[in-house]
């Protein structure tokens, strides 16, 4: 890739620090799917620490666990309650349907993110002759499309209690947690302690080349376990990438500084001409051109030139991700040429 591109399309795109390459270099392997490997071994249980479960499996992508979430959680036939711009219904290429043969059932909870317990039991359906039951509920915290939202506890706590009481297990899309932890001040533990069963991602802002972990009880990860291999995710010497995962988790609290980097660019790029960003609350800037007459498509057409790299999310709004291997230096380099793509456009 261009070594002078300011890469802000997205967190995934951070690459393994020499610290992740050397503890690669040297873990200790064995066939993961015998449950031989200490590294994932470990990961594993550090990551069912960190988020106060009993048990977590480590998945190959986010995407990937959210699947074999739904896969475990749902019998197929059953309805899957989803906010309407969540990714798991935006991004997963259908994969509730093609590989749980669960159909969807949106709601849309605008900024709270996270539906409300009145949604909650407005969306239920019950099982009947004629009727598909309610299977899931999934939750995402940090909401990503939504701007990298961090939902409060108490609004993740209030569905995941009215789903309990329909008896509706919940998901959590946790692939930006610790995002939401650092800047909720909040424990993840805490931010999940109400659901059954969450996945986050270790290949984000964390930094790690690859993977993400779901994270439930001890019977549940059993079931997935099952299901990663029938998706084809079951590793063999997979210490080799599970080690950069645990080197990533010895330092969550450094998300505070792809926070801050945030905060920087999108008031900078709010004072320009034609341009609007409100205040980011984790790592996802969102810029909405319309003003400006400059559809996403040419906002990211034109930041690419610049070097910039940037994500169209709407007609005339775009997603600049901040993360770990862009400093402050870079963030300004970077408001320097769109100040300069704002400038010359008509
Ligand atoms: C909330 C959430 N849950 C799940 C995933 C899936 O993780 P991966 O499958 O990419 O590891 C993502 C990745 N999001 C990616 C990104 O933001 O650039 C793209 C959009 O897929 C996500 O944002």
């Amino acid at each position: 890739s261009d070594p002078t591109m300011i890469d802000l399309r997205s967190d995934t795109v951070t690459k393994p620090s020499d610290r992740m390459r050397e503890a690669a270099r040297d873990a200790d392997v064995g066939d993961d799917v015998y449950r031989d490997d200490p590294t994932v071994n470990e990961l594993e249980r550090r990551a069912a620490e960190l988020v106060g479960t009993e048990a977590a499996l480590y998945v190959p992508s986010g995407t990937m666990g959210n699947q074999i979430a739904i896969r475990v959680h749902t019998d197929r036939g059953e309805e899957l309650l989803l906010e309407q711009e969540s990714h798991i219904h935006r991004w997963e290429v259908g994969g509730a349907a093609q590989l749980s043969a669960v159909q969807t059932r949106l709601v849309d909870a605008g900024d709270r993110c996270v539906p409300t317990p009145e949604q909650v039991w407005e969306a239920y359906v019950e099982e009947s002759l004629h009727r598909p039951g309610t299977g899931l509920l999934c939750l995402e915290n940090t909401h990503n499309y939504r701007g990298g939202i961090a939902v409060p506890k108490e609004f993740v706590d209030a569905a995941a209690e009215t789903a309990g009481e329909l008896g509706v297990p919940v998901h959590l899309d946790g692939a930006r947690l610790f995002n939401a932890g650092v800047a909720l001040d909040t424990p993840a533990d805490e931010l999940v302690e109400n659901v059954d069963s969450v996945m986050f991602c270790l290949s984000k802002g964390l930094g790690a080349p690859v993977g993400s972990m779901l994270a439930g009880s001890r019977e549940f990860i059993a079931e997935a376990r099952r299901i990663r291999k029938l998706f084809g995710g079951g590793m063999r010497q997979a210490g080799v990438i599970a080690a950069p995962g645990l080197v990533a988790l010895e330092n969550v609290d450094r998300l505070a500084d792809d926070h801050e980097n945030a905060r920087l660019l999108a008031s900078e790029l709010d004072d320009l001409e034609g341009l609007r960003s409100p205040e980011p609350e984790t790592n996802v800037v969102v810029v909405d051109s319309s003003e400006l007459g400059m559809t996403a498509e040419e906002f990211v057409a034109a930041c690419e030139n610049a070097g910039v790299g940037a994500g169209a999310f709407d007609e005339y709004t775009t997603r600049l991700c901040t993360h770990r291997d862009v400093s402050g230096a870079d963030i300004e380099a970077a408001v320097e040429r769109i100040e300069s793509i704002v400038e010359s456009f008509e």
